[in-house]
């Protein structure tokens, strides 16, 4: 179906200088499959010092961004701001930011909307928790959250990542089976294509998220519509080039 495979690391609220050049001489000894996309998101504070040393086929993102260009909202970036310096993808929606945070499906799509309208890429991500999975919901609720992303989306389709990451499976050491993956990923894309449209069903790229490893990623990447990885801790050591490599 020609989904270009994309892996995003996501730091969190990780690395110093000294750690980050140790990720980024990883990275660039790799070698990396030159067939996967590969995304770091980092904090926003190292956004500029990254961009400085890795090499421009390894995108940056964001983790994080606010929903207009400027203005009084201390301790906010743009995506004008994340450009600025040179980055060119943003991380919205990441379940931290919905939990600890309280950022609600609304306020994640006005963020998308602003992001994409400023020539951000993003990586939107969705997700259940073990309770809502337990009640039989996960469905309801990656629809949801997918729903209320639509018309902030509009015609931008291509410049979307969609991350699913199971609420239970991030930084747990718990990762999804590959066939509950799969699973959730193939009724997203059913549902996209009843919703959105067939075309964007068939070309949206969907990572899976959480306690993913060097270990645990070769089967997931085989899944169909498992088109890449949002990892977390791993991406921060070594291990981070076999999972980019894991589609090879
Ligand atoms: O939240 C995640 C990526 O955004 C997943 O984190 P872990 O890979 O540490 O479980």
């Amino acid at each position: 179906m020609g989904r270009k495979f994309v892996v995003g690391g996501n730091w969190k609220m990780n690395g110093d200088k000294n750690q980050i050049n140790e990720i980024i001489n990883n990275l660039k000894k790799g070698p990396l499959d030159p067939n996967a996309e590969v995304v770091i998101g980092v904090p926003a504070i190292y956004l500029a010092y990254v961009k400085s040393i890795v090499p421009d086929s390894i995108g940056v993102a964001a983790q994080n961004c606010w929903k207009v260009p400027k203005g009084a909202f201390t301790g906010e970036i743009s995506p004008a701001m994340i450009k600025d310096v040179g980055a060119n993808w943003v991380i919205l929606g990441h379940s931290e930011r919905r939990t600890i945070f309280g950022e609600k499906d609304e306020l994640v799509a006005e963020k998308v909307a602003h992001a994409l309208e400023s020539g951000l890429k993003v990586i939107a991500c969705i997700g259940e928790t073990l309770e809502e999975r337990e009640a039989g919901k996960t469905e309801e609720v990656v629809f949801r959250q997918t729903k209320a992303l639509l018309p902030a989306i509009g015609n931008n389709w291509a410049n979307v990542v969609l991350a699913y990451e199971p609420v239970w499976a991030i930084g747990t050491g718990k990762t999804a089976t590959p066939q509950q993956a799969q699973d959730v990923h193939a009724s997203l894309r059913n549902w996209l294509s009843s919703n959105a449209s067939p075309d964007i069903a068939a070309s949206v790229r969907i990572q899976y998220g959480g306690s993913v490893t060097a270990a645990n990623a070769k089967e997931l990447a085989a899944c169909p519509d498992i088109d890449g990885f949002l990892v977390g801790g791993a991406s921060l050591k070594p291990e981070f080039v076999d999972i980019i490599n894991a589609s090879q």
